[in-house]
């Protein structure tokens, strides 16, 4: 390190931003609703970011990070910070209102496309780089947070996403004035198309340095470059524009100590390539990685660095085993220059605090850890280092009670369920050829050419909620809850008939989430009250937490299916959340591989699918919208999580007889990689998110040989806009052109439990019209 540096002990990469309580996300709606202005939505924003920074101050931690507050995302306030914002949202004068129409788009302009970040369900804005995209630094959030920080007293960290990954992560658009809607060359994103955006680099890199100066100037001792990107595969010539490209930072006068951040995994190659430039500092997820901590030692020029050991897992919720984690610091401590102690990855993706779930028992209570819990672990382990290991022995026995407490514990093990899995042979998660079933399915439901259906959710009305919330508290009985969401469920049937919707649906009022649901339905789940995470904007989920065998205790979904069913004579299609993604949005165990994890949840889906054939329901849908999701970073990982994913899924359902219909749903993701997943999947009908990528992905299905039903989704759920009748009918004969009319079905991309009601009618209107017109014509 360089011999002005100030080195520091115990940090963390970011921390959640939405509020203990979700008071961002409400004031950011309340602004967006019209009923407070933008000057008390940024003095709320001030207190709860003042408020954070004393409490991880107080906490013990001895550099915090600044600038990781966004009012929606943090890779669109990268975009902000070098300018490239799309040519479409120049003209709104509002800086805020500009920055809001570039996330969620308004009544002229469609938003930046969203996507997942990495293998995680935090979702980030993908920033679109023309030719013409003149970057320019606007650093004006990051030097006002650092100097909010700087007020206080506070050792600040100020955090930005590096420019390898902020390149890796934008996709390249034809030129500038073009909407995202019409760059379909490009639809695929980040991945496939960065190759190219790293040729930026120069343009951008001038402004980083630019910036470090300013923050070097403005007081800030270090300065974080998250590079995520790091830990995917990168060839020969990414990984030397990382050499040049931190060559040049660290070459730059007046700068802070540069921090590398990566996480997410291991750096691989890229390891070497860092510790060979002159930054000083490289954070590195000890957690995530496979590698481990004696793969450091081969990389002598660590000596004389400081490395940020991501000792505490930042994305789970696991109680930290201190022992293992003193010893891997021990290990490190013998390649490093100096060792601080961190999490793995940024806060962002656990809750806040134990302190506020009163249904936890003793016990589990003291397996977990979120984030205030990891902070504490992290000052701990910090003293065990500076201090001495005697320093904190109560704190180490505790941590091993702990873990003795939980691995004792008979909820870990279910010996019913793991008997069953283990009879079951390689052939019960097999059904017969699709052909046949076809057969069967098509004299059993009587379907006209080109179905129509919906995904499953209808809006969640406010009316839903209250009921939902007064219901917890007691305010109002099971009866009276029945009775309301039976009465929604009416109304939805009545809706889907009056519209003349083929294949109907309940509109799954009762849920709060499609995943948390499930989870406070089964044994060796955990579903917290206050545990909320930010999934993309405003939007939060509370991820549950699966800490032993999963066993379904009753029937889950069968009366309300049942009760839409009876009212109606149309096929109401059973609706159910696949195994891969109710872990993939879970806090899973970490006491066994996860396709164990997902054979349990396969097995509870696969009896709730018989049950609901049982009850007359004749098509069931499994939906797996994480399934791209999980998919590991690194290709070598790739085929063997598709292999167990898959088998869970076909594991999930293939209890049913050839008769009964099979639907899946995917959205979320590029589907490139998982193409033969899918037909892995052998649904009898998978509906798919295609109407921002113009139907490629029936294209990539044929490719694999695909021949089952499919429902390519005609218009986008994520924008209020109606689509007219004409667009439709031009998606679904684009839609013909790759699949045949019998394979063929007709449906949005995905739920529309986000939309409003008049306009999910009117689009339901349309879609069926333009259903009906095309069929005609065939
Ligand atoms: N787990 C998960 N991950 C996912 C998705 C998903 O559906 N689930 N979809 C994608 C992401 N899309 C998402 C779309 C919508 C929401 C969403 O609407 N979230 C809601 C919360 C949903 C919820 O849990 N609702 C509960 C609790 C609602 C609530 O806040 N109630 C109030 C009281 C009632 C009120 O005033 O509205 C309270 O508790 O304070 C319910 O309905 O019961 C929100 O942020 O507002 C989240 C993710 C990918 N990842
Ligand atoms: N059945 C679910 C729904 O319609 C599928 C959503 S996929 C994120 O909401
Ligand atoms: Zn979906």
């Amino acid at each position: 390190m360089e011999k002005h540096t100030v080195t520091f002990s115990a940090t963390v990469l970011g921390t959640p931003r939405t509020g203990p309580r979700r008071e961002l996300k409400r004031a950011i709606e309340s602004y967006w609703a019209g009923t407070i202005d933008q000057v008390e939505l940024a003095s709320i924003a001030r207190t709860l970011r003042e408020q954070h920074l004393i409490e991880l101050r107080d906490a013990g931690l001895d550099s915090i990070p600044v600038g990781t507050f966004s009012y929606y995302d943090h890779v669109l306030d990268t975009a902000v910070l070098l300018g490239a914002l799309p040519e479409r949202v120049a003209g709104i004068a509002d800086e805020l209102d500009r920055y809001f129409a570039a996330a969620r788009g308004d009544a002229t302009v469609t938003p930046l496309e969203m996507t997942k970040w990495f293998d995680t369900n935090y979702h980030y804005l993908v920033p679109e780089i023309t030719p013409d995209t003149t970057f320019a630094l606007a650093p004006e959030k990051l030097l006002g947070e650092l100097a909010e920080a700087v007020a206080l007293g506070i050792s600040a960290r100020p955090v930005v996403v590096g420019p390898i990954t902020f390149l890796k992560l934008s996709k390249a658009v034809g030129s500038s004035g073009s909407g995202a809607e019409s760059e379909s060359e490009s639809e695929s994103g980040s991945e496939s198309e960065s190759g190219s955006l790293l040729d930026r680099l120069d343009e951008i890199v001038p402004l980083y340095a630019d910036l470090l100066a300013q923050l070097g100037a403005a007081g800030a001792e270090w300065v974080q470059i998250d590079e995520p990107a790091l830990v995917t595969d990168l060839t020969a010539a990414e990984l030397d524009y990382v050499r040049s490209t931190y060559d040049r930072l660290a070459a730059v006068t007046g700068r802070p100590s540069i921090l590398v951040a990566s996480y997410f995994g291991d750096l691989g190659a890229a390891l070497h390539v860092l510790a060979g430039t002159a930054v000083d500092g490289i954070a590195i997820d000890l957690i995530a990685g496979t590698g481990g901590v004696d793969s450091l030692a081969g990389v002598p020029a660590l000596a004389n660095k400081l490395v940020v050991a991501g000792v505490v897992d930042g994305r789970n919720v696991w109680r930290t085993d201190l022992d293992a984690a003193l010893s891997t610091l021990g290990t490190l401590l013998g390649s490093a220059g100096t060792v601080a102690v961190s999490t793995s990855c940024s806060l962002l993706h656990v809750p806040y605090t134990l302190d506020v779930e009163p249904d936890l028992d003793d016990n589990l209570r003291s397996w977990l850890a979120f984030g205030a819990e990891k902070i504490a672990e992290v000052t701990v382990l910090a003293r065990a280092l500076r201090n001495g290991v005697e320093t904190v022995s109560a704190e180490l026995a505790t941590a091993r009670d702990a873990l003795a407490n939980r691995r004792s514990d008979p909820r870990l093990h279910n010996t019913t369920v793991r008997a069953r899995l283990d009879a079951l042979g390689p052939d019960s998660s097999r059904r017969a050829p699709a052909a046949e079933r076809r057969v069967k399915q098509s004299e059993r439901l009587d379907l006209p050419a080109l179905p129509t259906t919906t995904i499953g959710s209808y809006p969640q009305t406010s009316q839903i909620r209250i009921a939902r919330a007064a219901r917890r508290k007691g305010e109002i009985d099971e009866a009276e809850y029945v009775r309301r969401m039976q009465s929604e469920i009416a109304d939805v049937v009545a809706l889907q008939e009056k519209l003349g919707l083929d294949v109907l649906v309940h509109g799954e009022p009762e849920r709060n989430d499609m995943v948390q649901y499930f989870a406070e339905q089964f044994d060796g789940y955990f579903a917290t009250a206050n545990g909320w995470v930010q999934s993309y904007g405003t939007r939060c989920v509370r991820p549950p937490i699966l800490y032993g065998d999963v066993v379904r205790r009753n029937p889950m979904t069968v009366e309300w299916i049942t009760y839409a069913q009876s009212l109606t004579s149309k096929p109401v299609k059973g609706m159910l959340t696949g195994p891969v993604t109710i872990l993939a949005w879970s806090f899973v165990r970490d006491d066994q591989p996860l396709p164990d994890s997902a054979r349990q949840v396969a097995l509870a889906i696969r009896d709730e699918t018989v049950d609901l054939q049982a009850s007359g329901i004749r098509i069931v849908q499994v939906d797996e919208p994480a399934l791209r999701e999980l998919l590991p970073l690194r290709a070598a990982d790739k085929q063997a999580y598709l292999d167990w994913a898959v088998e869970a899924f076909r594991l999930a359902t293939s209890g049913v007889s050839d008769a009964t219909q099979i639907h899946t749903h995917l959205c979320y993701s590029e589907f490139g990689e998982v193409i033969d997943a899918i037909a892995g999947l052998d649904a009898d009908v998978t509906s798919i998110e295609a109407a921002r990528s113009h139907m490629e992905v029936l294209d990539d299905l044929n490719a694999v040989g695909f021949d089952l039903g499919v429902g390519p989704g005609v218009y986008d759920i994520h924008s209020p806009r109606v689509p007219s009748i004409e667009e439709i009918v031009v998606s679904l004969h684009a839609a013909l052109k790759a699949v045949p009319a019998e394979r063929l079905w007709v449906n949005p991309d995905c739920g529309l439990k986000t939309r409003g009601a008049e306009e999910v009618g009117a689009s339901l209107h349309n879609l069926v019209e333009a259903a009906i017109l095309v069929r005609a014509a065939l």
